[in-house]
């Protein structure tokens, strides 16, 4: 190792970020192959699910919706027939007191249509104001629930964490979904009515118009496109930088990126990603101004034409003046409705891929939800048994546990040795049927983990894993994981004087009550050490029949750790304990030793026969005790 000082006092320039890609079968954009006319025959579908969503939010803030849609369209249609008919009297014959008198029940309708078309479209904001947050919260809900409910091995899988990120945009854009459907669906109500009114003056002004606002909805739907394929190469970056967002801002992680200078190589990973991801938006502008401008152009056109066609038709006389007045008007309203639809038609569209990425992982979720039958495990389990057990991570080459067979009793203490990556943990997760064999079986009193409820057996199974987790949760939830067993803090108090921890606990501003996460308002941080003996406490308040400890003690202090296997001596005879390490002489509370090698158990016995026998575990303690 040579000195910092030693080494080229030019030295090379930090890496830039790894290029990212959404890789593998769920890498290819589902636009590509999707057509103009199937993309827009999703609409219909996206209504139907966003009406069937916010049905199940609120039922009568829905109601409120569509009367109100339904009174707008109402409203327009009133306020355009009644307009045709004040025009009539308004360019008619007479004095214009005469014509003003003719005209003005009309004029009365017309604003009374208009005032209640006002209080329509404020009582629609009202009713998507009830409808949007429970909706939103929904989704988001479901998409928690559905990634806590997958079989652990699809963490693994070929892009599930990339689609999970496509997902979270879908919830996020959850919130434009109910706005954007019932504005659509007002300009359509609109439109009808509008059109309706239209065609009855001349039946050829629908059409021109429809000619003259189609090109702009095109136009939308190609940007939201473009727009689409951009979010759709940003996903990977986009998931690797929030997770590095996550990890430099944590307080946890704090020490770590101060001590050792790497805020300026953290800032620039982060920039330089943020970067890439901005160029690829910006690649994409030109193209959107391409598509905006020219379908403006073919718009204004038909638009062009639709007035002079109004304008040969008054001036050759085919429709009377004060119906030519009208077309004005009906131009103008049918215009904006129209334009309105195609605006919020392409907006839905635009929506509806990432709904549809969305609902895809929760089909995604939901298949690989654990489906392995209905077997309940009993309070009392007498023995574990591995049979022949292999497992392969998804996407690895080699399996990380190769063939082992095992027999663990009640009442026995099992300890699992070996170096790093032989595959200990990963045994451990078998045991639990956190993880099921690809082949053999693991056999809990005679019941296989691959037909057992997993929640019936992990009811039996309190874990303390390698990388446990610091829940910013009350002191009392650390140890009771939101399961109580008493309606008093007797059993929680047990669990804590078991680690070791009652003065720590006590000395806490609200003891029990005490929020454990510094980052929080009010809230306190724990010690490594202290933080590992919390993990101990709860897998020990839980009290199951099997105990498994991944390096339980490896911050903890020798008064810590001894008490902790004591502890687990002491409470060895109702249940099959297990525990993982590397500190060799812990093993001499275990009645029973393996040493895993590659996915194998290579060595087995008691620790005297192991040290005996001169084999790996007597050549990994002899290192270990060599200073
Ligand atoms: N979630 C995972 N996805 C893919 N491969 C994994 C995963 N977890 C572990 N592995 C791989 O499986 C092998 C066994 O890992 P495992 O964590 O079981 O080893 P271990 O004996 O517990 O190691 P350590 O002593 O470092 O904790 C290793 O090659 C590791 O790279």
């Amino acid at each position: 190792m040579t000195d910092a000082s030693a080494e080229s006092s030019n030295p090379p320039p930090p890496p830039p970020p790894a290029t990212i890609a959404f890789e593998g079968k769920h890498g290819k954009n589902p636009l590509e192959e999707a057509s103009f006319t199937k993309m827009c025959g999703r609409l219909p579908s996206v209504l139907g699910h966003t009406a069937r969503m916010a049905w199940a939010v609120d039922r009568s803030a829905v109601v409120l919706l569509l009367v109100c849609q339904l009174l707008t369209g109402v409203a327009a249609g009133v306020v355009l027939a009644f307009t045709a008919q004040a025009m009539r009297h308004l360019l008619g014959t007479g004095t214009v007191s005469e014509r003003l008198h003719g005209a003005l029940p009309a004029l009365m309708v017309v604003t009374a249509a208009s005032a209640a078309a006002r209080v329509t479209s404020a009582l629609s904001s009202y009713a998507d104001g009830r409808i949007t947050p429970g909706l939103m919260s929904e989704a988001d809900t479901a998409l928690v629930a559905a990634v806590c409910r997958v079989e652990s091995s699809a963490y693994g899988e070929d892009g599930f964490a990339d689609r999970q990120e496509a997902a979270e945009v879908g919830v996020t854009r959850t919130r434009m979904m109910v706005s954007d459907a019932q504005r659509f669906m007002a300009s359509l109500i609109r439109m009808v009515a509008a059109g309706g009114v239209i065609t009855a003056l001349h039946w050829l002004m629908l059409p021109l118009l429809l000619l003259a606002v189609l090109p702009a909805g095109l136009g939308a739907v190609l940007c939201a496109r473009v727009d689409y394929e951009t979010h759709y190469a940003n996903v990977g970056d986009r998931n690797v930088r929030g997770m590095m967002r996550w990890w430099a801002t944590d307080p946890r992680h704090s020490d770590e990126v101060r001590a050792n200078g790497m805020t300026g190589y953290l800032i620039y990973w982060y920039r330089t990603l943020s970067r890439r991801i901005d160029e690829r938006t910006l690649t994409a502008a030109p193209r959107m101004l391409r598509i905006v401008l020219s379908t403006s152009a073919v718009g204004g056109l038909f638009l062009l034409a639709t007035w002079a066609t109004l304008a040969w038709l008054a001036g050759t006389g085919r429709v009377a003046l004060p119906i030519a007045a009208t077309a004005v008007v009906a131009v103008q309203t049918t215009l904006g409705a129209l334009s309105q639809l195609v605006v919020y038609g392409a907006a839905l569209f635009h929506t509806s891929l990432y709904l549809a990425d969305m609902r895809s992982f929760l089909d995604l979720a939901g298949k690989r939800a654990p489906r392995r039958g209905e077997a309940v495990i009993p309070s009392r389990v007498d023995e574990i048994r591995l049979d022949e057990v292999v497992y392969r991570y998804p996407g690895k080459e080699e399996p990380a546990v190769a063939g082992v067979s095992l027999t663990l009793r009640r009442g026995k203490i099992l300890a699992v040795v070996g170096e790093n990556g032989s595959g200990k943990s990963t045994l451990t997760r078998l045991i639990t049927g956190i993880l099921l064999a690809d082949k053999g079986r693991v056999l809990w009193d005679g019941t296989d983990l691959a037909r057992a409820a997993p929640d019936s057996v992990w009811a039996r199974a309190a874990l303390v894993p390698q990388n446990f987790a610091t829940w910013p949760l009350r002191a009392r939830e650390n140890i009771t994981l939101g399961q109580p067993r008493s309606w008093d803090d007797a059993p929680v108090w047990e669990a804590v004087d078991a680690v070791g921890m009652r003065g720590a606990i006590e000395r806490l501003p609200r003891q029990l009550d005490t929020l454990l996460a510094r980052e929080l308002f009010g809230g306190v941080e724990l010690s490594g050490g202290q933080w590992q003996r919390l993990a101990c406490g709860r897998a020990l308040y839980r009290r199951t029949p099997l105990l498994i400890l991944d390096e339980p003690t490896s911050q903890m202090d020798p008064r810590g750790e001894h008490q902790i296997f004591e502890r687990i001596k002491a409470i060895a005879a109702d249940r099959i304990t297990i525990v993982v390490t590397h500190r060799l002489e812990n093993t001499r509370v275990a009645d029973h030793i393996v040493v895993m090698e590659q996915g194998r158990i290579t060595e087995q016995g008691r620790y005297d026969d192991l040290v005996r026998a001169n084999g790996t575990f007597a050549e990994l303690l002899a290192l270990s005790q060599d200073r």
